[in-house]
This record gives structure tokens, sequence and C-alpha cells, in this order.
């Protein structure tokens, strides 16, 4: 469970950002500080630079991407490099930003990072300490995991990033599940901590092209798909979920896998695959026509319609609907109920209802990972990619 806490530590240094766009900006720092100092304005730049070293908040990509470009302008001028190929995603948003200082003189794009960085550090706050662990709890991570009246919850805590899941999280989430189908609890809880339940796959997953190349990046990412919804299929407890706001993306997806869909007022569920390049994941495209209809189900994955609480509700993906000031106490108090419950006719009635179809998800799993595999090899995805990274586009 060590492993549980996870983000904490990475979150102050960027990592959850992915390390090419991590490492765009910060891997040219110590290049130029090797360099003579020439001009007086030199010195501040330099300050600059080891002031945004210092920095524990992830700035964003925007910023880091505004930060390389002027770095890149006035420490070499105008952009030189060859374009990079569109797969080559990380590069060429960096060629982007550069390329488009076109011919701003060097001393401008100086003075332009210098006041750059001091607006954002006088913005930022400082860090507060992390909330020390309650019993049972592993505290200040990524996921929270905790354990209390026979219900395990997993808290997805990236308040910043929406939630947005790393891989990393999707290993946690996995090992979370591992240690909840063993512990005493009756129930399994996934909940959202901030004003989104979850954005579904962190972009950025798909920007750190390992050695083997986009190919290998896509098969290890279809491979840790395809393991994460197994958990989900194979589960042996009733699983839950309270949506505490907007849900995107997988986070929508495989809650068609789940016994219960506890909804606020304020949650909307969206799947934006066409839109992103993509096609549906988390046997959705079993779970959902089978649930709501064919029609429904197309309008959702094909079109991407974003449905509110109520709607969702009423196509059967959301159990119910809580105004959102009540959500918490209604539904906890309801769960605790639930717990009291004699644990093996829960466990038997969930069995005899789920096992009949278990091999039919499975290979539903496997068809849409594929199908995803290969859609991650698109220039739709991957301009789609580039585009939320360069924040042209949201959903
Ligand atoms: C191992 C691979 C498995 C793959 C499984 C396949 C899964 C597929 C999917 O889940 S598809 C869905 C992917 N999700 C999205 O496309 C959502 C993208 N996000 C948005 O469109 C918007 O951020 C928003 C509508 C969710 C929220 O908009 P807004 O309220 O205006 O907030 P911000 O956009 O400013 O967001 C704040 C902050 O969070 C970062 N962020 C939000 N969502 C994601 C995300 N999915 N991935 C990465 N980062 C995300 C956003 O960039 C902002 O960061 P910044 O402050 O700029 O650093």
């Amino acid at each position: 469970m060590a492993q549980l806490v996870c983000g904490l530590a990475r979150r102050w240094c960027f990592g959850a950002l992915g390390s090419p766009l991590q490492a765009l900006h910060l891997q040219a720092l110590p290049l130029h500080l090797g360099r003579t100092v020439m001009r007086a304005s030199q010195k501040d730049f330099e300050s600059a630079l080891r002031q945004v070293k210092l920095w524990k908040k992830d700035p964003g990509n925007e910023v880091k991407l505004k930060l390389y470009a002027l770095y890149k302008q006035a420490t070499e001028g105008p952009c030189n490099l060859p374009k990079p190929g569109m797969m080559d995603l990380v590069n060429k948003a960096k060629w982007d930003a550069w390329s488009a200082l076109g011919s701003l003189p060097k001393e401008t794009a100086r003075e332009n990072y210098v006041d750059l960085v001091s607006s954002l550090s006088a913005a930022s706050e400082p860090p507060s300490p992390a909330k020390p662990a309650a019993d049972g709890e592993q505290a200040g991570g990524d996921l929270v995991v905790t354990s209390e009246n026979h219900i395990t919850t997993i808290t997805f805590n990236r308040p910043a990033k929406k939630n947005a899941i790393t891989t990393q999280m999707y290993r946690d989430i996995m090992l979370a599940l591992q240690a909840a189908s063993k512990d005493d609890s009756v129930l399994t809880v996934l909940t959202g901590n901030g004003d989104y339940y979850c954005s579904g796959n962190d972009l950025t997953n798909f920007t750190d092209i390992p050695p083997g190349g986009p190919e290998e990046k896509a098969r290890t990412n279809a491979v840790l798909l395809r393991e994460f919804v197994d958990y989900f299929i194979d589960f042996p407890k009733p699983l839950v979920a309270v949506v505490n706001g907007p849900a995107v993306g997988i986070s929508v997806t495989i809650l068609g896998l789940f016994d219960l869909v506890y909804a606020s007022d304020r949650a909307t569920f969206h799947t934006p695959f066409s839109p992103l390049g993509l096609s549906p994941e988390g046997c959705s495209s079993y779970t959902f026509p089978k649930m709501m209809g064919p029609s429904k189900a197309a309008e959702m994955l094909i079109f991407g319609r974003k449905l509110t609480a109520q709607e969702a509700c009423a196509q059967g993906l959301v159990t119910e609907v809580f105004p959102d000031s009540t959500l918490q106490k209604e539904v906890w108090t309801r769960l605790r109920a639930y717990t009291k419950l004699p644990p093996n006719a829960v466990r038997t009635s969930r069995e005899v209802m789920r096992s009949k179809g278990r091999e039919r998800l499975h290979a539903v799993n496997a068809e849409e990972c594929e199908a995803l595999r290969q859609r991650w090899l698109s220039e739709e995805c991957a301009s789609a990619v580039l585009r939320f990274m360069s924040r042209k586009a949201k959903l």
C-alpha cells in the first residue's frame, strides 16, 4: 500500500505532467548557466532561471511552453530547427511555441522571460503541508485510499488537474482494488476530491514517447488499459461511484461496470471520443447499448453528447441523483446502512448477477483496447492531443 502514497512529492516537482514537457524547459538550464554573463539584464535572466528551478507548483503546459520558447529565443534567437513530424507531439509543441516568436530580438525575449517568471512567482502560493493521515488512510497522494466502517474509499485527488488519471494512478487504482478485494470491507467506493469527479485519462500520458517509438507507447498503453479494466470486471465486491462533479472519458465508461452510481446534480457525463480521435473503452461499447439502448449509447459514445446527471439517471447509467449540498450526507448514510446487510448474502447475490456476463466483458475489453491501440497511432488522435496541450481546444 505504500505505493498508494504516490502524488505529493511528485506533484511538487512537476512529475504528474509527464517527463517531456517537464524536461523541455528544465533540462535546458545547465547548458545556459555555463555561459558568460554579458549584459546587465542577463543577471535577472539567470536569477529567473534559478527561480523556475525552485518552483514547487506545476505552472501548467501552456506556461512551460511559453518559458521554453522565450528561453530558446533569448539564448539562440529565432527558431532554427526543422519542423518535427506530426506524431512527435512534444517536440512539435515546442517547435510551434518557439517559431511563434518569429524574429523577436533576444533582449526582448529575455526581458519577457524575466517578467513572466516574476509575475508567476508573485502569484504562486507557498505549498501547504500535507494533511496528516487518519487511521487507515493513505494521505496526500494523487490517489487517497481510506478504509472505515467496512467501506474502502478510493479518491481521485488531483483537483488542480480536474482529477485526470496519470499512468501511475491507473497502477495505484489496481493496487487499491487488489487490497480492497481482500480487506474486511463490504463496499468499495470511487469518488473525486474537488469540483470534478474526474476528467478522464491524463492527455499527457501520450506524450512521453519511449525508444520504441509511438508503436511501443500505444502497445504499453493498451496493455495497461486492458489490465485496468479487467480489474473492474473481476472485482468481487459491490463497486459504488459517488460522482461528486463532472465526469469525462474513462471515468464515465467504467461506470457501466459499477453496481451503484450516485451522482450530484452538478455532475455531467461526457465521452468525447470522436473529437479526440479515439474510440470507446471500459466495456462501454457493450454495457452502454445494453443499459440505454443503441441509439442513446451512440449519441454518447460516437457523437460525444454530454449528459446531465438527470439524463444519465433516466438512461440507467446513474442510480440516483442528489442535490449537491446533501450528496455526501445522504449517500454515506445509505452506504453505511448497506454495510450492515449480511455480507455473504450480498456477495452471493452480486456473483450470480455478474458471473454470466464476465467472459463476454473480457472479450469486449480486449477488442476495445486493440481498436484504441490503433487509434492512438492515428493523426486524428495526435492532432487532438496537440490541440489540448497548446490549449487551443477544450471539450
Ligand atoms: C493508459 C492509457 C489509458 C487510456 C484510456 C482511454 C481514456 C480515454 C479518456 O479518458 S478520453 C477523455 C480525456 N479527457 C479529456 O479530453 C478532458 C480534457 N480536459 C478538458 O477538456 C478541460 O480541462 C475540462 C473541460 C476537463 C476542464 O476545463 P476547465 O474547467 O476550463 O479547467 P482547465 O482546462 O483549466 O483544467 C485545469 C487543469 O487541469 C488540466 N487537465 C484537465 N483535464 C485534463 C486531462 N484529461 N489531461 C491532462 N490535464 C488535464 C488542464 O490542463 C489544466 O491544467 P493547467 O492548469 O493548464 O496546467
